[in-house]
């Protein structure tokens, strides 16, 4: 949660694809505050800026580019012993110009499964981690036949699909197992990422761990896969952040076909309730592609989602 009593830096900073997608990067000059270490490239908002004139003119000023379509990514306030910053993250997708260091700071493209071998300022972590997440999420349906499944789920992953939580809920262990794995081997052809729903046995190859909002009470952390979770309100959001996930689904946004008269976030509960974690959060509930801008729009990473996701892509 912020410390409200904290006066907070106000910083944009940009993740800039390239044609190729990768982003890049400046490392900071060694003056300055964080010295040395890579930075997505961007500074202080000046009074009178909004958050977007501000990140252009700080692209034009570092890199001698002009900024020309982007979109809010993720905002992370860290405390520094020296200073209190929000870090408020923009990507940008298009752009004319060349980028080049205009300061003499050294200017370098990266994947963005590169970033975390780089050593950046410690503000930086959940940054990285969105940059590294795509704007939609697929969780699984009941995989009712196997064959089947794998075969619908090869199709999403040629449609662009790069980010999966398998979900089986009606599997024993052992179908359980065998199945993730198959998937997760399908879905490393594609370069996506497979986070487990509760797996009978933790599986070595998944990509992560994805907790139900229950398991939040009491799972420990397991080291080197992402840990992920399902939160329906700020308070889940909130244990989430203190056991130190790496992203969530906050659910129900809006009304869903499953539960049609349950009570629902809307998208400025959402919004609210994102506003106050570090971590990128997609919105659960009710979403249809055609909402991924308005996901971001309120502070999320983009959506989740069974049913459109696997029917509709
Ligand atoms: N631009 C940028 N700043 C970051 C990142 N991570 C991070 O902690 N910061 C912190 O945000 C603060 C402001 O960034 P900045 O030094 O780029 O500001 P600026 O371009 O206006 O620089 P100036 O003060 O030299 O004019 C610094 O304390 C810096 O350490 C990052 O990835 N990019
Ligand atoms: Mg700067």
């Amino acid at each position: 949660m912020p410390n409200t009593a904290v006066e907070y830096l106000h910083v944009v900073a940009a993740v800039i694809r390239g044609n190729d997608g990768r982003i890049l990067l400046a490392q900071r000059p060694t003056h300055q505050h964080q010295g040395g270490k890579w930075e997505f490239p961007g500074g202080k908002v000046e009074s009178g800026e909004t958050p977007l004139q501000g990140l252009s003119r700080e692209l034009h000023e570092e890199l001698g580019i002009n900024v020309q379509q982007a979109h809010p990514l993720i905002k992370v306030r860290y405390v520094y012993p020296e200073r209190a910053v929000l870090l408020d993250v923009w990507e940008v997708i298009a752009f004319s110009g060349v980028a080049h260091g205009r300061e003499g700071q050294l200017v370098a493209w990266y994947t963005a499964e590169q970033l975390p071998t780089l050593e950046f300022p410690p503000a930086n972590y959940p940054i990285i981690t969105a940059a590294r997440l795509p704007e939609r999420c697929l969780i699984t349906p009941e995989p009712h036949n196997t064959a089947e499944f794998l075969h619908q789920l090869e199709q999403r992953l040629h449609a662009g699909i790069r980010l999966v939580v398998f979900r089986a809920k009606s599997l024993a262990a052992d179908d359980y197992v065998a199945l993730a794995r198959e998937v997760i081997a399908l879905a490393h052809e594609f370069e996506a990422k497979v986070v487990l729903n509760s797996p009978p046995i933790p599986i070595a190859e998944a990509d992560g761990l994805h907790l139900t909002s229950s398991q939040l009470w009491h799972t420990p952390r397991r080291a080197g896969q992402w840990l992920s979770a399902s939160c329906h309100d700020g308070r889940e959001l909130q244990r989430a952040a203190e056991i130190g996930v790496d992203f969530a689904l906050l659910s129900p946004v809006l009304p869903t076909l499953s539960h049609p008269g349950a009570a629902h976030l809307g998208w400025a509960a959402f919004a609210a309730a994102v506003e106050d974690v570090n971590f990128p959060v997609y919105a659960l509930g009710g979403m249809e592609n055609s909402h991924v801008a308005t996901a971001r729009l309120n502070g999320g990473q983009g959506i989740a989602a069974i049913r459109s996701v696997w029917d509709g892509v």
